[in-house]
């Protein structure tokens, strides 16, 4: 059975994140999980977690549902790039995604979030969607959604298709062709240790001429900003007019009013161009002259990662065939 859900950012002036609904147990219950292609774990905040960590989220009651079941002995703990974190134990349930639905799903409650997760309202939980590989859970591993779902569905692909500042949409089985335009370039992936890891074949600022390269990285949809080498983000703020990168704000800041071209970024012998009113993250505070890049540098990080700034740009297939590799079209 194929299904698709929305994709719905958490803030109405930027996009830190998507939330997409999902319904629990029996009788179902309904939570707003953020589907994060960078992690592994399917944790939901819950009756577990103490009251002075829960603060305005929705909670999964596993003890009002006929049909959860606890996985005896087992935790989890996961840490994220950004510091936040949560930990905690597992029940399996009935899970439901926009009409596809796992009946013994492994549902990770937590018993401590991080306050980045607390002060966060607006998300419920988190639903990996990377390699199985990644799953915190101890002592034995448990397989995401998508995993789960994989064999139900019509095909093994799930597609994303974010939006600047709008509701977008996760397709789970199908790719609807209407979402997208041109050819779909497919590119390999390389699943240790468990990201959608693909290699893109350069870049250009602007109107500029193409940069051939390599550009190794991972296609993360729980990542609000894009990270690339430090010799591709200083070319691409050096022709931004008071751009700098400041390390009292942490990355490259510059005045709001000031002009900014677009990023192209290779997939293969194709490209996708992010607008610039997609690199025009956000102001530094509101009405704020100062405004936050959403192109920063990956040289502190060790990876390159193309979250959500670029994945709005298009229409993204997750194929988890055998090998998966992930597909690229503009839109
Ligand atoms: O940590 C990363 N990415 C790193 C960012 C820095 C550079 C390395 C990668 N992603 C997380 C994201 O920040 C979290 N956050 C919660 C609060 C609202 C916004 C989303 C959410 O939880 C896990 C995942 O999504």
């Amino acid at each position: 059975e194929n299904g698709s859900a929305a994709a719905i950012p958490i803030d109405p002036r930027f996009d830190i994140a998507y939330v997409t609904p999902v319904t629990i147990g029996t009788p179902p219950q309904t939570l707003y999980l953020d589907f994060d292609t960078g992690s592994s774990d399917l944790w939901v905040f819950s009756s577990h977690t103490p009251e002075s960590q829960v603060r305005g989220q929705r909670i999964y009651s596993p003890e009002k549902s006929s049909t959860a079941k606890l996985l005896a002995g087992h935790t989890w703990s996961i840490l994220y790039g950004d510091g936040s974190g949560s930990l905690g134990n597992v029940y399996t349930d009935n899970f439901t995604v926009g009409g596809v639905t796992v009946t013994s799903q492994a549902v990770q409650t937590a018993q401590q979030v991080s306050y980045s997760f607390t002060s966060q309202s607006e998300i419920h939980g988190l639903v990996g969607l990377g390699f199985s590989t990644l799953n915190t859970v101890f002592p034995n591993g448990q397989l995401t959604f998508f995993d789960n779902a994989k064999s139900t569905l019509d095909s093994p692909v799930f597609t994303a298709d974010l939006k600047w500042k709008k509701e977008g949409t996760y397709d789970f089985g199908f790719i609807d062709e209407t979402k997208y335009t041109g050819e779909i370039t497919y590119l390999p992936v390389q699943t240790d240790p468990g990201y959608w890891t693909f290699t893109s074949s350069g870049y250009a600022v602007g109107d500029g001429a193409f940069h051939p390269a390599s550009i190794v990285g991972i296609a993360d949809t729980g990542t609000s900003l894009t990270y690339l080498p430090a010799e591709v983000v200083t070319s691409y703020w050096g022709q931004v007019d008071g751009a700098v990168d400041s390390d009292y704000y942490g990355g490259y800041v510059f005045p709001c009013s000031s002009k900014l071209p677009s990023f192209t970024f290779g997939v293969g012998p194709a490209n996708i161009t992010i607008p610039a009113s997609y690199i025009n993250y956000a102001q530094i505070t509101e009405g704020s002259p100062v405004c936050f890049g959403g192109l920063q540098s990956s040289s502190w990080l060790g990876v390159n990662i193309w979250g959500d700034v670029a994945l709005k740009a298009a229409f993204v297939v997750f194929n988890g065939a055998n090998p998966p590799t992930i597909g690229w079209a503009k839109k």
